[in-house]
């Protein structure tokens, strides 16, 4: 046997009895919750293009719910570290389609029939994010009531001012002012198209030195919400080219259904400002 260089003396020495990589990163119950339901190969790409994405959503809360607290202390360089953190976060799972429309439809359905009736319109993370961007619906909660510890978590993100919200109380507190139905607005409803938050907005980008953060944080929402219908918008087309028009498993219409959802609008005034300046 070759004699160990110092190098591999030092690290075995090193790892004795020590906490591990893997116990450390709990990868022994990661890298065993890929159970594939069928013996298809390819139902492993599948499991796991959902399995990544989920991570990578649990990381965007973490980020967002950090970001929400920085803006509401006044810390808005904080909150941009975080925003932008979130908008990276985004692209990864933006180019994870592309890994996925490597799936044929001739693969995919013949592995379809396994998943039954369960369905992405059942990520829980997913509407968690889109609550807390302000996205609120309703008909969603109904789909956790039988899950008591999911649906209290889902109930408290519905009752939360979203990030828009809030970043509108840090334009008030910018010295702008903001109509109170839009300050005082019932934060469960889906938030409304207000003309003083427009007005403010626009006086933020035709002065940008004088409200360089303000301007910033209009600029990463932007961000976030641009990436988010990229990531519908690739959802929609990957799911043509697999599925074509097939009604989903959730029993939606499919992709027509994900068309529409592509009008769900997040931050509009600092949308249409653009067409004003
Ligand atoms: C072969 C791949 C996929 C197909 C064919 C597919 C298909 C669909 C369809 C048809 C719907 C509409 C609801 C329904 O009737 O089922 C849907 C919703 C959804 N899917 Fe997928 N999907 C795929 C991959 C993914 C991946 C990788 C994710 C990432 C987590 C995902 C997340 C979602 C989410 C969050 C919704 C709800 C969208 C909303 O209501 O706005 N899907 N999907
Ligand atoms: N709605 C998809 C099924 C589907 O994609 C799916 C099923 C179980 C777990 C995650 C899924 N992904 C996203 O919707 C379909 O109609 O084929």
């Amino acid at each position: 046997m070759k004699k160990p260089t110092d190098d591999e003396k030092n690290i075995e020495t090193n790892f004795r009895d020590k906490m591990t990589y893997g116990e450390y990163l709990q990868l022994n119950s990661i890298l065993s919750s890929q159970k594939r339901l069928s013996d298809h190969h390819d139902e492993m790409l599948f499991i796991v293009i959902h399995q990544v994405s989920e991570l990578w959503m649990k990381l965007i809360l973490h980020e967002i719910t950090a970001a929400k607290q920085a803006i509401s202390d006044g810390d808005l360089q904080v909150s941009f570290k975080k925003l932008a953190r979130v908008s990276q976060i985004q692209s990864q799972i933006i180019r994870a389609w592309d890994v996925l429309s490597t799936l044929t439809p001739s693969e995919y359905l013949e592995f379809r029939g396994e998943l039954g009736n369960s369905s992405g319109f059942q990520s829980f993370q997913y509407r968690l994010i889109e609550f807390a961007l302000g996205n609120k619906t309703d008909y969603i909660l109904k789909i956790y009531e039988k899950d008591s510890k999911l649906s209290k978590e889902l109930n408290e993100a519905y009752q939360e001012p979203s990030l828009y919200d809030i970043s509108i109380k840090a334009l008030q507190r910018g010295g702008f002012e903001i109509s109170e139905n839009v300050l005082n607005r019932d934060v469960t409803q889906p938030y409304q198209h207000d003309q003083s938050v427009q007005d403010a907005w626009t006086t933020v980008y035709k002065n940008i030195d004088k409200y360089w953060d303000l301007y910033q944080l209009a600029e990463k929402l932007v961000d976030i919400e641009d990436s988010l219908q990229q990531w519908r918008f690739r959802h929609m087309k990957t799911v043509e080219r697999i599925i074509g028009f097939k009604i989903g498993t959730g029993g939606s219409s499919g992709v027509n259904y994900l068309k529409q959802v592509l009008d769900q609008r997040f931050f509009p005034e600092l949308w249409n400002l653009r067409t004003e300046l």
